[in-house]
């Protein structure tokens, strides 16, 4: 009998893949000088590019589902270059596994005006209710231009609730066991080491293995790292200042004894470096009284972090609903830890934002 959710995961590891070879490709055409440092476009080309190849494979495969994705084709309609840009890309990224890359995701996109098609097929409103993929197609935008981590996210709900995540996170490294670290060491464009893939369905666990563009090799089970002393735990955090609040995460950090300064990583990377053991704990505190996180933020990060033994939950210790709709209107900020210290630390999360 084959386990739940195993074309879904197929699909999506499969799609994640593609997609961030795409990403890639960009980010590279991008070192090499075609584009200028502060040209935006990269991220944007890259975004939709990638948002595509991954709808083109969900509709190929499960026509019937919806799709909350984070961009918007509208945009692209009224900007035939931009449009151009992205459908060189989308026309010509191939797996160099090509056979499973055309049985698995379905035949190539059309033309352009088919893959402006698609990128509009991500405008679902999400909710409680039937099967909705959450894409985001370049998570940590500022850390892909600036190139260090980003992450391409997919996961499916159901009913509201996550039951397949998948990260690929090319620019962190491939070894479950390295130390935590958003480095990626001097040579930028030098893919060694680096590139990896998370995945979790529901009750079977997480797992990582190499991202790569051929033939997506076994995964091994990760899990989160057994901490008893907090003084030894390590944490990590957004780099940007406005997306968690830095000077409250600090002061967590200090009341719980820890005493390694926190690691700053953009992206979903985050949720798969501690659900490795890299790293033991992520805090992400609110900025503002009114921003709601993003389901596409969160949901494949979510369950990898669950699955590989932790708990994710927002500041007040309640877990992320996915079910009310494309944000996270009824949760504030995340804290994901190992099960066994969750509670403490959301304890002390509490003491210092002065929530009772
Ligand atoms: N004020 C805010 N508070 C928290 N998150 C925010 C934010 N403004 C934007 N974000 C989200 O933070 C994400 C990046 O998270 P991180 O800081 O962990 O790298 C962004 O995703 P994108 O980069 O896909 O736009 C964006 O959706
Ligand atoms: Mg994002």
């Amino acid at each position: 009998m084959t386990s739940p959710y195993a074309k879904e995961l197929e699909v999506a590891q499969l799609a994640v893949q593609r997609a961030a070879l795409l990403t890639k490709r960009v980010f590279h055409e991008k070192a090499k000088g075609t584009v200028s440092k502060d040209d935006k476009s990269p991220v944007t080309v890259g975004d939709f590019g990638a948002q595509a190849l991954i709808i083109s494979a969900l509709q190929a495969n499960f026509p019937a589902d919806e799709i909350v994705a984070e961009e918007e084709s509208a945009q692209l309609r009224a900007d035939p270059s931009l449009r151009d840009q992205i459908w060189e890309h989308v026309r010509s990224t191939r797996l160099d596994d090509a056979a499973s890359e055309e049985a698995v995701l379905g035949g190539a996109v059309k033309d352009a005006e088919a893959m402006l098609d698609l990128i509009g097929q991500g405008n679902s409103q999400g909710g409680a209710r039937g099967r909705i993929w959450a894409i985001d197609p370049i998570d940590g935008t500022k850390g892909f231009l600036r190139g260090g981590q980003y992450a391409v996210c997919l996961a499916l709900m159901v009913d509201g609730d996550v039951k397949v995540g998948v990260l690929g996170c090319p620019n962190l490294p491939v070894n479950d066991s390295a130390a935590l670290t958003a480095d990626i060491g001097a040579n930028q464009t030098d893919d060694e080491g680096r590139g990896v893939i998370f995945s979790a369905v529901i009750g079977q666990g997480a797992t990582s293995r190499p991202l790569g563009s051929g033939a997506l090799a076994k995964g091994q089970k990760i899990s989160m790292k057994p901490i008893t002393d907090l003084s030894s735990a390590s944490f990590c955090e957004s780099v940007e200042a406005g997306h968690s609040n830095q000077s409250e995460s600090a002061q967590i950090a200090q009341k719980l004894g820890i005493t390694k300064p926190s690691v700053r990583m953009d992206s979903q990377a985050k949720y798969g470096s501690i659900a490795r053991g890299a790293g033991d704990i992520y805090l992400r505190l609110p900025t503002s009284k009114t921003y709601q996180e993003k389901i596409w933020d969160h949901a494949a990060g979510d369950l990898i972090v669950r699955e590989a033994g932790g708990q994710v939950t927002d500041t007040t210790g309640s877990r992320l609903d996915f079910s009310v709709g494309r944000t996270l209107a009824s949760n504030r900020g995340v804290i994901a830890a190992p099960a066994a210290i969750h509670s403490q630390v959301i304890k002390v999360v509490q003491e210092v934002l002065g929530q009772k």
